[in-house]
């Protein structure tokens, strides 16, 4: 059976919790729910003794019947049956309607904590699981662990009525008793061993519908590109394959309890033939009334329903213990960005300090080779420099969205790694290179700069970038209606809406990795403005492919291969004739139709190359090193400065 399951393993984080692992997880979920748990509880042990008193004296009314009692006898004992079949009824409706509202309050709650704890991931985790695997945690595992508590319930009552049953008939005629209850003992054996392997192929089968909603979310996401590259087939392909690994997991449950179900009323029917040969010669010798024989065969019947659905409960205990592991499992995930203290941080003056810092997304591709900058309050550094060499990442670790391996990063002189961490983030304003809009409008969406801010401060806001201007391009304003993503917004439209979130938040560091998409040149010189504006008196790290914005920054950083390999000013590094000169000469002299002459690439001399702001420092640490002067992502002609490029070795500190 194993070739069945090939390509379905556990996500890293899943694991196995055990029964009372997961009953310790569950039960603060009951809590304040005392009243309705015992009221539950109490309704289930009567419904189960009125259940079982219906056979009892239907047995009675058999031996009244025969025994010429009377007909006062008689409509006493039918009546009692009818008594006891209500209150049996009643009991279940209350108790399972009481049930219904627990299970529903659990599933409320345990869904906002699995929401918590995906949200409170770092990147890595969301890199490495599908959006849609997760969903389906938060989602439907969460429903499928809570229908365990009306399962449960339902089991406890049916259990409790073999009990009392089995109780009577032990009372009644114990060889007799004895058939049964070997009958029904060889049924909840079967039943048991049937039950850890149910477990694990339900878990499987959840997994494998966990990736065909993820494949399919991501595809759909991914539509404009599956389309425009005829990727149409493959997806197609992609999806086969993950669905014929969901076929493979549901053959494998369904071959399961196919086979245990033919079995398991094979072994009743069994029972029941014993039950007939042992009373009726009981019967016979006299040993046993026709009433108490009509009782046993009445038992096994009652109880081969609660018997035999103990496995037919399996499929649907199992697939809810399985998906609370799932649910915990996620719950329980430690995210790897980790705080060791939650110092307060209600504002940030803004000085950013990275020492020695390195980082890798995984252990054995490092990405940032021990750099190091300070960036006191206020001032704007631009990060330059080829696509892959690590700009991205800079701002990622800044952002704290994954853990950086060594070194150290200090806001205001406070190691990052000891704030509060919901209070830093408040503090950063970011605006990536596509931001994501919710669904909504416009004003929606600058609103979630600061919840709660009003429309007067949400139009000064949008104002505050290039004068509103932009509001005039939509279709209806501030009011425009914005669909998830924002993909009804072109990309610099969507990053001056973020710019103006940012101008609401009015955080005092802000992160811009500026749009690599070409952009008209009115949407440009309105994001520059609103730029402007934004960084005027606040830290701006701006992870820059714009003429603009590199000309205008403190103070430029060129990334290479995981290092800094150059710092200064426009008008230095130009000086400079280094790595930054060959990237202005590449690419960014090309932004600006009308060249400044004064900006032609080369060496200049050093009193014409003053570094301004010497408070920025900056050091790779990496003396002599080779470099590549290569253009970045959106320049589209990479390959044509990738190789044979001299390098300029630069580790100076400015
Ligand atoms: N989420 C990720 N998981 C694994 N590797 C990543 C991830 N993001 C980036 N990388 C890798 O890290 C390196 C640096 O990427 P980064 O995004 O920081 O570059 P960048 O300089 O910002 O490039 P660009 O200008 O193209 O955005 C690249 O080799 C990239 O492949």
């Amino acid at each position: 059976m194993a070739h069945l399951l090939e390509g379905l393993d556990p996500e890293g984080y899943d694991r196995r919790y055990g029964d009372r692992e997961l009953t310790r997880r569950i039960a603060p979920y009951f809590r304040g729910k005392g009243r309705a748990l015992v009221f539950v509880t109490l309704a289930v042990i009567i419904a189960a003794t009125a259940g079982s008193a219906v056979p009892l004296l239907l047995a009675r009314t058999v031996d009244s019947a025969l025994e010429d009692d009377g007909d006062g006898r008689l409509v006493l004992l039918v009546g009692a049956i009818l008594v006891a079949g209500i209150a049996a009824w009643l009991l279940n409706l209350l108790q399972e309607r009481t049930a219904g509202a627990m299970a529903g309050d659990v599933v409320l709650k345990l869904r906002e904590h699995a929401f918590a704890a995906a949200m409170r991931q770092d990147m890595a985790f969301h890199d490495a699981h599908p959006t849609g695997v997760v969903v389906s945690r938060v989602t439907n595992d969460t429903q499928a662990f809570a229908t365990l508590i009306t399962l449960m319930l339902s089991l406890l009552g049916q259990v409790l009525m073999i009990v009392i049953l089995l109780t009577a008939l032990f009372v009644i005629n114990v060889p007799l008793a004895l058939v049964t209850a070997l009958v029904a003992a060889v049924i909840v054996a079967v039943s048991l061993a049937f039950r850890r392997a149910a477990r694990s192929a339900s878990l499987r089968q959840q997994q494998a519908l966990a990736e065909v909603n993820g494949y399919v979310q991501e595809t759909l996401r991914g539509i404009a590109v599956a389309r425009n590259h005829s990727h149409q087939q493959s997806a197609q392909d992609g999806l086969h394959e993950v669905n014929r690994q969901w076929f493979r997991a549901s053959v494998r449950l369904n071959r399961l309890f196919s086979g245990i179900f033919p079995l398991l009323i094979s072994l009743t029917g069994l029972g029941t033939v014993a039950v007939v040969l042992v009373g009726g010669h009981g019967v016979d010798s006299g040993s046993v009334t026709a009433g108490e024989w009509v009782l046993f065969l009445e038992a096994l019947a009652l109880f081969w329903s609660p018997l035999t659905s103990i496995a037919s409960f399996w499929s649907q205990l199992q697939q809810g213990l399985a998906a609370g592991e799932r649910v915990f499992a996620l719950v329980d995930r430690e995210s790897t960005v980790r705080q060791r203290d939650a110092i307060a941080v209600p504002r940030l003056r803004g000085e950013i300090a990275l020492r020695d810092v390195h980082f890798g997304y995984d252990a054995e591709h490092p990405v940032l080779d021990g750099v190091s900058l300070t960036i006191p309050a206020g001032r704007t550094v631009a990060l330059v420099g080829h696509t892959g060499a690590g700009k991205s990442s800079v701002v990622r670790l800044i952002m704290r969205a994954y853990e950086f391996q060594t070194g150290s990063i200090e806001v205001d002189g406070l190691d990052v790694r000891t704030l509060d961490l919901d209070q830093y983030r408040r503090c950063l304003g970011v605006v990536t290179q596509t931001p994501f809009l919710f669904s909504g409008t416009v004003a929606d969406n600058i609103a979630r700069g600061r919840p709660g801010a009003g429309r007067d401060e949400i139009e000064a806001a949008a104002r505050a970038v290039a004068g509103g201007d932009w509001l005039a391009q939509l279709t209806d304003g501030l009011d425009t209606p914005t669909d998830e993503g924002g993909r009804n917004l072109s990309t610099g439209q969507r990053q001056i809406v973020a710019l103006a979130r940012v101008f609401l938040q009015d955080a005092p560091v802000l992160i811009l990795d500026e749009a690599t998409a070409s952009i008209d040149p009115l949407t440009e010189a309105q994001i520059q403005e609103g730029l402007e504006a934004l960084s005027a008196d606040r830290t701006t790290i701006v992870v820059a492919h714009r003429l603009p914005t590199v000309r205008k920054a403190d103070t430029i950083v060129v990334v290479d291969g995981g290092r800094f390999i150059e710092q200064g000013d426009h008008t230095s590094l130009l000086a400079r004739g280094g790595a930054y000169s060959r990237l202005y000469d590449r690419y960014f002299r090309h932004q600006q139709p009308d060249d400044d002459p004064a900006d032609a690439p080369g060496p200049r001399s050093a009193e014409a190359a003053p570094y301004a702001r010497a408070a920025v420092s900056a050091s790779n640490g990496h003396q002599d090193r080779e470099g590549q002067g290569t253009p970045p992502a959106s320049t589209g002609d990479d390959n044509a400065n990738r190789d044979g490029e001299e390098s300029v070795i630069d580790g100076h500190r400015v």
